[in-house]
């Protein structure tokens, strides 16, 4: 099938055509509309007001004229692929260009803000590499993997909360720090402000308490794709964390990107994901269905200064596989849900996701082209995370961004 071109020609060639046709939530920022919160659809360097556009073709949609995305993501997979035909319909069909022209604005006209309401938010460590890397480094002496590790996807609950949109300031957090030469734990600002460059997967449509998700209902929950920054406190992290994993040390501020890909634009980036060297449980081998490995180019800028270009298909566990066990207790899922993927880390060190691996735990402090070094992160420093993805016929998926500067 080859893809419509769409009416708005600067779209076609832009990762943001209709191949793509991502979700957010804006809000008007020039001009004398009304500040109210609507849905948006980005295309090229536009944003289409989505509700606004449903009512011009005549095809008023509740999913589409909300504040948040939620009812949509609610309403679940068929209404889903209905919405996705009638926003590439109306801006294919050159019939609608005269009613939809004036409900696209510029990009800089607008305001994004979180996109859904994040229900419960888990995130993993499916980066073979990162948690080799972060074994080595965390605890020297032991084998860098536990023996856990290639049998089930390990993850933690996080603090739902503190999601946050790009663009909002994170501030630096206070905790309790020990470093091991220290006599005791002192309270203060973290020194060791680290980032970790993850992707994030939207949950949908609910699954019911008591019923597991197998693989193949992936595409049944899972409604679409961002970026996220796990911004991590290295020295709160590291004396807090034995024995139940991570706590205040990462509850501070996680970062989304304002634009959810729809799956459903993924379709040109799956992969089979790399060869498993132990045989997984039933539940979670997904060597016969459909691969849900995602051939995803990510970027790390610091300070403008790219840093770092992690591979996402590297990752040894799918997104379809984390899915699979965050609900094999009969854990339920609900709307809203983030899972994250862990991580990315490729095999390289220019490939690497989280500052302590690409500094060596600080002790090989990157130079940056203005000539200052950075071991962790500064106050008034900025991460960018970037990426993008194959689409139909050579096109290329953007996700757009999501950044964050590092306040006092
Ligand atoms: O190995 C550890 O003790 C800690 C690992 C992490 O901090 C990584 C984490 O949050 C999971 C991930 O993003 O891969
Ligand atoms: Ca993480
Ligand atoms: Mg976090």
């Amino acid at each position: 099938m080859t893809t419509p071109r769409s009416w708005l020609a600067p779209a076609n060639d832009s990762p943001f055509g209709v191949h793509n046709l991502p979700y957010g939530v804006f809000t008007v920022t020039a001009g004398d509309r009304p500040g109210r919160r609507r849905i948006g659809v980005r295309v090229g360097d536009l944003v289409l007001d989505a509700g606004a556009a449903a009512r011009a073709v005549g095809e008023p949609s509740a999913l589409l004229d909300a504040d948040s995305l939620n009812p949509l993501l609610a309403a679940g997979r068929p209404a889903w692929t209905e919405v996705r035909a009638a926003l590439t319909r109306w801006l294919t069909e050159e019939s609608h260009r005269d009613a939809l022209t004036p409900l696209l604005l510029p990009l800089d006209e607008v305001e994004l803000h979180l996109p859904f309401e994040v229900a419960d938010y888990v995130d993993f460590y499916a980066s073979e590499h990162h948690a080799t890397n972060l074994g080595r480094i965390l605890r020297p002496g032991s084998e860098p993997l536990t023996p856990n590790w290639k049998h089930l996807p390990i993850g933690y609950h996080g603090r739902s909360g503190t999601v946050v949109v790009s663009g909002t300031p994170v501030v630096r957090p206070h905790g309790q720090r020990k470093a091991p030469a220290d006599a005791a734990p002192s309270y203060g600002p973290t020194r060791r402000l680290d980032i970790e460059a993850e992707v994030g997967f939207v949950v949908g449509a609910p699954s019911a308490l008591g019923t597991p998700v197998t693989l193949d209902g992936f595409r049944e929950h899972v409604f679409g794709v961002c970026l996220v920054n796990d911004w991590s406190a290295r020295d709160i992290q590291g004396w807090e964390y034995v024995p139940l994993g991570p706590f205040l040390g990462k509850s501070f501020a996680t970062s989304v990107s304002p634009w959810i890909v729809p799956l459903d634009a993924l379709e040109h980036a799956r992969i089979t994901p790399p060869a498993r060297d132990v045989e997984p449980l039933p539940y979670l081998d997904d060597r016969a269905g459909e691969p849900w490995g995602l051939d995803l180019a990510m970027e790390i800028r610091l300070n403008g200064h790219t840093v770092s270009r992690p591979p996402f298909a590297s990752m040894y566990w799918t997104a379809a596989q984390q899915l699979a066990h965050m609900t094999a207790n009969g854990a339920s899922l609900r709307t809203g849900d983030l899972f994250a993927s862990g991580t990315v880390s490729g095999p390289e060190p220019d490939t690497r996701g989280a500052l302590i691996e690409l500094t060596w735990n600080g002790e090989n402090p990157l130079k940056l082209p203005d000539g200052s070094t950075r071991a962790f992160l500064e106050n008034d420093d900025e991460v960018t995370i970037t990426a993008t993805a194959p689409g139909p016929d050579g096109a290329v998926v953007g996700f757009g961004e999501v950044t964050g500067r590092i306040v006092p």
